[in-house]
C-alpha cells in the first residue's frame, strides 16, 4: 500500500473539502485505490503555515476553527503563509495548489506549480490560471523533473472533459467545441428565471461555494475565457493566451432580457467556444447566447455544465456534469491523484509495511 505525503497549498472551500474526503475516505481508497493520501504541511493566506513531517490528523484541521494565524498555534506552524518554504522543504510527494484563480498572469499560483515541479513534486490543480497562462512551461518543469502536473479540475471541476477528451475520444478528430463552462453564472441565470435579482443570485452562488474569490471573473466570462483556452491548448493544439479570445459576460442581462426570452421559448446561456478554422488555427468565444428550447445546451441547470464536443468521426459527444461545488471540485484533486497513481510514477512515494 501507497502513503502520499501531499502539501495543500491554500485552505479553502476546496482543500477543505478534500481534507474532509481524506478524514472520511482514506480506508476506502487504500482498499479500492491501493494509496492514502498524509497530509503533511498546510499554507494558507489568511491561517498561516505549518509542516508536521509525521502528518496532521485530517479531521481535526476540518473541525478546529483556527482564528486568522491560527496554524502559528500548531507545532511547526507560522502564523504567516511561507508558500515556497512550504512548497520547496515539506518532505511532500504531492503539491496540491488551490488558492484563487488570477485570471491576469495566474500568480501567485504559477510559482507554486514551479517552486513543486523544480524540487521534485507532483502538483494537482484546480486553479485555472497556471494552467490557461502557463501550461506549456509548467508542463516542462515536469517533464525535467521527472514528476507530473495534473489540472482535470481546473475545467468542469470533478466532470472529467480533459481525460474523456483526451484519452477516450482520442483519434475521434475533433473540430471544436461549445458549451457551458461556468457554473455560477448558469446558476445566476437559472435563479433569474425564478424572478431573484442578479446580486442576490450571485450571492447565493458564493454561498454555496461555486462563486471564485472575486465573482467578476464569472459574471464577466473571465473565468469561462481561461477554460476556452484551457480546452483549445489542451484539444485542439491551440497556443491560445487569454487575450485572444472575444469575451463578454451576463452581467449586462436584465431581468426583463430573461423574461423576453422565456416569452420567446428560449433562455440564456453563457457559451464557451473554440473551432478548428481551414487554415488550422483556433478560434475561441465567450458570450451570452439566447438558446431555443430545443438546443441541447437549453436544459443545463444550476452549477452544471455540459460541453459539446464537434469530432470528425462521431459527430457530436456531449459531456455534462457538475461545473462547480467543493466536494465536486476536491473529486478532480483525488482524480488527478488516482492518474499519478496508475501512471506508475509513485517512485517518491513511502511503501508501508
Ligand atoms: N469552488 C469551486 O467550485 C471550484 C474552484 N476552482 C478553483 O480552485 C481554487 C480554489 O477554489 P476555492 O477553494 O473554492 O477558493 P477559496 O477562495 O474558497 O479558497 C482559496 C484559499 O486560498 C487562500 N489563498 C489565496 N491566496 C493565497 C496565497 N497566495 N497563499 C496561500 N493561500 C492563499 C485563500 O485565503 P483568503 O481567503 O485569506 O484569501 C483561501 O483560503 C480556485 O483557483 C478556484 O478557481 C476550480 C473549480 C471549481
Ligand atoms: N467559479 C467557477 C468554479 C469552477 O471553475 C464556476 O462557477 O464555474
Amino acid at each position: 500500500m501507497t502513503i502520499y505525503n501531499i502539501a495543500l497549498i491554500g485552505f479553502g472551500g476546496v482543500n477543505r473539502a478534500l481534507t474532509e474526503l481524506i478524514a472520511a475516505k482514506n480506508q476506502l481508497w487504500e482498499r479500492d485505490l491501493g494509496f492514502r493520501l498524509n497530509i503533511v504541511a498546510v499554507s494558507d493566506l489568511y491561517l498561516g503555515s505549518v509542516i508536521s513531517p509525521n502528518g496532521l490528523d485530517a479531521k481535526t484541521l476540518v473541525d478546529a476553527k483556527f482564528e486568522k494565524g491560527g496554524f502559528g498555534q500548531l507545532s511547526g506552524g507560522s502564523a504567516e503563509a511561507d508558500n515556497e518554504t512550504i512548497i520547496k522543504t515539506a518532505p511532500a510527494d504531492i503539491v496540491v495548489e488551490a488558492t484563487y484563480t488570477n485570471p491576469n498572469d495566474g500568480e501567485p499560483a504559477v510559482s507554486h506549480c514551479r517552486w513543486a515541479l523544480e524540487t521534485g513534486k507532483h502538483v494537482v490543480t484546480t486553479n485555472k490560471g497556471p494552467v490557461a497562462i502557463a501550461a506549456p512551461a509548467l508542463k516542462a518543469f515536469a517533464k525535467t523533473n521527472g514528476v507530473r502536473f495534473e489540472y482535470e479540475g481546473a475545467v468542469m471541476s470533478g466532470t472529467p472533459i480533459i481525460r474523456m477528451a483526451e484519452r477516450t475520444l482520442a483519434g475521434a478528430e475533433l473540430k471544436g467545441f461549445e458549451g457551458i463552462l461556468n457554473g455560477t453564472s448558469n446558476f445566476v441565470l437559472g435563479r433569474m428565471e425564478s424572478g431573484l435579482d442578479f446580486a442576490s443570485a450571485v450571492k447565493e452562488a458564493q454561498k454555496l461555494g461555486y462563486a471564485e474569490a472575486d465573482p467578476t471573473a464569472d459574471v464577466e466570462g473571465f473565468d469561462v475565457r481561461l477554460k476556452v483556452v484551457i480546452l483549445a491548448n489542451e484539444l485542439l493544439g491551440a497556443n491560445l493566451k487569454p487575450e485572444d479570445i472575444s469575451c463578454k459576460g451576463v452581467s449586462g442581462l436584465s431581468l426583463s432580457d430573461i423574461e423576453e426570452a422565456a416569452k420567446a421559448n428560449s433562455r440564456w446561456k453563457l457559451i464557451g467556444a473554440a473551432v478548428r478554422n481551414d487554415d488550422g488555427s483556433v478560434t475561441g468565444s465567450v458570450s451570452p447566447k439566447r438558446l431555443g428550447l430545443d438546443h441541447p445546451l437549453a436544459g443545463v441547470n444550476g452549477a452544471t455544465n455540459a460541453v459539446s464536443l464537434d469530432t470528425e468521426l462521431l459527430g457530436a459527444v456531449t459531456i455534462t456534469g457538475p461545473g462547480a461545488g467543493r466536494i465536486e471540485t476536491a473529486y478532480a484533486l483525488l482524480s488527478d491523484i488516482v492518474a499519478i497513481h496508475s501512471a506508475g510514477a509513485s517512485s517518491t512515494a513511502k511503501e508501508a509495511a
